[in-house]
């Protein structure tokens, strides 16, 4: 007799919403409800699975900021808001990012919480990479003068559909978080990055950091940005909010305003990837291995 298998989880359908967070932290959770609700209400494809929110949605993304705006994790307001609304919209919720309080140490950390449809956390990861950056004529930044570093990757289990690794932002660059998160024994079938490039790193890297993870790794990469500031005079984000394929195609993207974005995930492109272009199955870690501590470099002689 055999045995009846469980059903196939259908294509993820996710929303992003790319929305503008200002100096008013009840304005900003307000506003976060309210497109949540446009998000689920208004879907284009059908009932949605999960809604994914920006970096720093409930506060400005301003190093003398975020300790004015830091909440205790999980007892903060914010905490609690995203709970009651991935139950009472039955999604999961990538909660972008917020400035949070560890008391135990008085540190501040940036940190992404994500939430099951029966609204428990399920997922916390801090921001591991800080965008510490001084580009001339460009930008300077330094999230390190208030912001502690997290110090593990990040990878959970979506329910039905599977695992999925996450980073915030800056740690995007960093290829080994995806790299790690979609190979044994975590096969993430895609990484989710609430980020928020700006209109000087933006034009430069969003597109290309997210296609390169996406096709380095053969799997999906998903940004959310907060949306421009235009005529503002704080960090002016880049917004493009989108979503890479395993082929590297970007297959939805959001302009530079407020708005929402979605799109379906479907995972059985993962293996036509990887059967089409191997490179999943045909790396040499054995030549890797010479790279990894000092003097171990084997430098040809020819
Ligand atoms: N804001 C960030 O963390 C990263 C960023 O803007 C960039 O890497 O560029």
């Amino acid at each position: 007799m055999s045995v009846p298998k469980a059903p196939l989880a259908h294509n993820l359908k996710i929303a992003l919403v790319q929305l503008k967070a200002g100096a008013d932290k009840t304005a900003n959770l307000a506003k976060v409800s309210s497109f949540i609700k446009n998000a689920v209400t208004q879907s284009t494809i059908g009932k949605l699975d999960l809604v994914m929110l920006p970096e720093c949605f409930n506060s400005p993304y301003a190093v003398d900021q975020f300790r004015n705006y830091a909440e205790l994790v999980p007892s903060g307001e914010t905490t609690h808001l995203l709970s009651l609304l991935a139950k009472e919209h039955e999604v999961y919720i990538i909660g972008g990012s917020i400035p949070e309080l560890d008391p135990s140490t008085d540190k501040i950390f940036n940190t992404s919480l994500t939430f099951s449809p029966q609204g428990e956390v399920i997922a916390k990861h801090r921001k591991a990479h800080l965008f510490d950056i001084n580009i001339p004529d460009g930008i300077t930044f330094q999230e390190s003068v208030t912001l502690s570093a997290g110090d593990k990757a990040t990878v959970f289990k979506l329910g039905e559909f599977g695992n999925v690794g996450l980073g915030i932002c800056y740690d995007i660059r960093f290829p080994e978080l995806a790299m790690v998160a979609s190979r044994n024994p975590w096969n993430s079938f895609a990484m989710f990055y609430p980020g928020a490039f700006n209109t000087t790193t933006g034009p430069l890297h969003w597109h290309l950091l997210a296609r390169s993870r996406a096709v380095d790794n053969e799997i999906f990469t998903v940004l959310c940005s907060p949306a421009r500031d235009v005529g503002g005079s704080g960090y002016q984000a880049y917004g493009h909010s989108l979503v890479a394929d395993p082929y590297g195609n970007i297959i939805v993207e959001a302009g530079e305003g407020e708005e929402i974005v979605y799109a379906e995930l479907d995972k059985s492109l993962l293996p036509k990837a990887r059967e089409a272009i191997p490179v999943h199955y045909q790396r040499r870690f054995e030549i890797y291995d010479d790279f990894v501590g000092e003097g171990k470099v084997k430098v040809s002689d020819k």
